[in-house]
């Protein structure tokens, strides 16, 4: 299977981590302090808490302050919206992430839109979502960033090629498209009326897919040598690993896909470990911003 290379997603956000803990060591040295991120968990989604297990582990490895707060599933919107703005007026936290679902009896607009945009690292603020659509200094949301950050490692200059993403919403989807289109991509948004999705495809050099739709996009959609960047995180049942198993697999179908591309990110060990990183990451900026900081190169 496949002659594509396969982009070390995983090795990329290692390498990204450790920059960022020698940043937070140098901020430390330089200031006496270091930034702070509060990530906030409604209910028992198993999955969710592994997210945020691993984001709280991975903050603290990269030298900075880990607030957890894990708040009961029938927890009021009043009740979390009392805890933003605590966390808006507390200096020491510099990044504010509230793990998304929210219960449904929760509107997670409304409590997206009451973190300060300054303190809004995973970007899902509408203030930082008008600023990365009209050319402004956002805070980027970490997924769209992670690959971009991949896209450029392997490219170099994204200017004029011909980008693809499959899926509009708003924590991926969009703000994925707004970068490549500020990296100066011609670029395609498809969705669930597309009315030719294989079609689109095939016209991609950069294929982003991020749908929830286990191993959607096949071998025969991609155009060879396209570099294919897989965002679905899609749990299913493994019978070949014995009875009641699961597998974690993309939204591409990589068998298939990897006969074709040029390059290709696997799952798990692609994306995903990109998007905590870059949480880490923009952390840093956050707090190099709030606090007048001289930002660290990264
Ligand atoms: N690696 C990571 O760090 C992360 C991974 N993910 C994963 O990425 C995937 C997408 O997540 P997210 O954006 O939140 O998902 P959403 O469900 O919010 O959006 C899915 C998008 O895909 C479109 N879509 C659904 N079915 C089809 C179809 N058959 N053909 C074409 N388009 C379709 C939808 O279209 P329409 O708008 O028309 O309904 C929608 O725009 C998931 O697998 C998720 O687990 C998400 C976040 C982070
Ligand atoms: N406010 C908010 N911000 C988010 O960024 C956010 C969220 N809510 N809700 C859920 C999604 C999903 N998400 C992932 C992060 C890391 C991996 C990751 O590290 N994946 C590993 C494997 C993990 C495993 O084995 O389960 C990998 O792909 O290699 C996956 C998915 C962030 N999300």
């Amino acid at each position: 299977m496949g002659t594509a290379e396969i982009i070390d997603g995983k090795a990329f956000a290692a390498g990204l981590r450790e920059r960022i803990g020698a940043a937070v060591g140098g901020l430390k040295a330089k200031y006496g302090t270091v930034p702070g991120l509060a990530v906030v968990l409604v209910g028992e989604d198993p999955a969710s808490q592994v997210y945020v297990r691993n984001k709280g582990k991975q903050t603290l490895e990269s030298g900075m302050a880990s607030f957890e707060h894990k708040l009961d599933a029938s927890t009021s919107e009043e009740t979390l919206l009392k805890l933003i703005a605590d966390l808006n007026a507390d200096p020491a936290v510099d990044g504010i992430l509230v793990q998304l679902p929210l219960p449904d009896h929760i509107d997670s607009q409304k409590v997206l839109d009451a973190i300060d945009p300054e303190k809004d690292v995973d970007g899902f603020h509408v203030v930082n979502a008008g600023r990365l659509a009209t050319g402004g200094d956002a805070l980027v949301p970490c997924t769209p960033l992670g690959c971009l950050l991949l896209l450029r490692d392997r490219l170099g200059s994204l200017s004029g090629k011909h980008a693809v993403v499959v899926g509009r919403s708003n924590i991926v989807g969009k703000p994925m498209a707004a970068l490549l289109l500020r990296e100066s991509c011609t670029v395609t948004v498809t969705h669930s009326r597309t009315a030719d999705l294989p079609g689109e495809c095939r016209r991609a050099d950069i294929l982003v897919a991020a749908v929830g739709r286990p191993e959607m996009v096949k071998g025969d959609w991609i155009k060879p040598g396209a570099t294919v960047i897989d965002v679905g995180i899609n749990r299913v049942d493994a019978p070949e690993k014995g009875d009641g198993k699961t597998k974690l697999v993309g939204d591409v179908d990589f068998a298939s896909a990897s006969d074709v591309a040029g390059a290709i990110t696997p799952v798990p060990g692609g994306v995903g470990p990109m998007t905590i990183a870059c949480l880490l990451r923009n952390t840093v900026e956050a707090a190099c911003r709030r606090r007048g900081w001289e930002m660290p190169e990264l």
